[in-house]
């Protein structure tokens, strides 16, 4: 299935995830993979001519067709949205039509008629106020795998590749929720999945501390020696090469980089932040852990730019084409 079209999906229908797809078929060359959009063929056609970009669109019905249309044409699959999308104005009574079309672009992977799935950002205050129950894709997308899904959120670039161990929780919440058993968990599936996606035979892990200085031996924080030290030594008795608790601050200058694989971070803006600095455009956020291959942009809806032109498509290309490269990477090992 590796060379099936990829399922990309709308995201926030007032977000520049439609541009974002127009704007990378527009560019496409010969190696860009072909993918297919799931969306409204009508307000995808509005939104290129808001955009001025010359794209002719092919509404399909059955994913089986992108391939063949995708060099002429972006395949639409026909989906419905109830409201009117107006760029930069997000409407809930839009959020379960575009919580569908994750779930239709899953079933779809699952069914082999689609390679991977590629996700545009999506507005999660929208979505909550919408009733959805799960903080983000990452979460949604185990819950559709199966009951015993742990996923884990790897942000990867050319200069780096991040987990944050804890996702979109409060930071209040970190110290409460991070325990051994989960630093191990998220440690394990990190390093399986850079040998399967990556090509890594023997991924190095470097785990940041959670206090600073990662906890000055107890003076500044407890969890460091009482939490993240036994999380190294279990995965290091597993024969994974972890190394830590390492002190933030110092871990992400160009020599340290050169030091890990994966820098495994206690809480989301302490790995997300160095990333979206070295990288913004070249960054992936992948699902690991799935049954299937889940990649995104890194960055979020930026509603402003909906409907500009001004949104640059580079971290959607990012996501595209490493989604095929995982894709054919898993294909091949089977
Ligand atoms: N995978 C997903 O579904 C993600 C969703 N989000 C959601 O996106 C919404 C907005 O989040 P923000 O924190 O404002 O982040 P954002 O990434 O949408 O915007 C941050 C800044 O980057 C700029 N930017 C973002 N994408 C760009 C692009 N393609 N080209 C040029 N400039 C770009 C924006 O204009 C803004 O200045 C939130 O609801 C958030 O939850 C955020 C990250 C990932
Ligand atoms: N900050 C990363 C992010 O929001 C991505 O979340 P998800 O929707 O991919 O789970």
């Amino acid at each position: 299935m590796s060379d099936a079209p990829l399922a990309v999906t709308p995201g926030e229908p007032a977000g520049v995830g439609v541009d974002l797809a127009l704007g990378l078929w527009a560019v496409r060359t010969a190696e860009t993979p072909a993918f297919f959009l799931i969306d409204d063929p009508e307000r995808v056609a509005a939104r290129a001519r808001l955009l001025g970009i010359a794209a002719a669109l092919t509404p399909i019905d059955d994913p089986r067709e992108a391939v063949t249309a995708f060099p002429n044409a972006l395949p639409v699959l026909r989906h419905a949205f109830p409201a009117q999308s107006v760029p930069g104005r997000p409407d809930p009574a839009n959020g379960p039509a575009t919580v569908d079309a994750i779930t239709r672009a899953v079933a779809l992977v699952r069914a082999g008629d689609a390679a991977a799935v590629v996700t545009n950002p999506i507005q999660k205050e929208t979505l909550y106020q919408a009733g959805f129950a799960h903080p983000g894709h990452t979460e949604y997308l185990a819950a559709l795998s199966g009951p015993n899904v742990v996923p884990v959120m790897l942000l990867a670039s050319p200069e780096l590749k991040v987990v944050p161990v804890t996702i979109h929780i409060p930071l209040a919440e970190v110290p409460r929720q991070l325990t051994t058993g989960k630093i191990v968990t998220t440690a394990r599936i990190t390093a399986v999945a850079l040998q399967r996606d990556f090509g890594i035979a023997q991924p190095r892990l470097a785990l940041a501390g959670l206090n600073p200085h990662a906890g000055e031996g107890g003076a500044l924080g407890r969890e460091d020696g009482d939490i993240i030290a036994p999380a190294v030594a279990a995965l290091r008795a597993e024969g994974i090469d972890a190394r830590g608790p390492l002190p933030a601050d110092t871990l992400f200058h160009e020599e340290a980089r050169a030091t890990y694989d994966v820098v495994l971070g206690m809480y989301h803006d302490q790995v997300l932040v160095p990333i979206k600095t070295l990288d913004f455009w070249g960054g992936v956020n992948v699902t690991l852990g799935l049954p299937f291959v889940r990649t995104s942009p890194d960055h979020g809806t930026a509603l402003t730019l909906a409907g500009t032109g001004k949104a640059r498509i580079d971290s959607l290309r990012a996501a595209v084409e490493l989604a095929r490269a995982m894709s054919r990477r898993r294909a091949t090992a089977q």
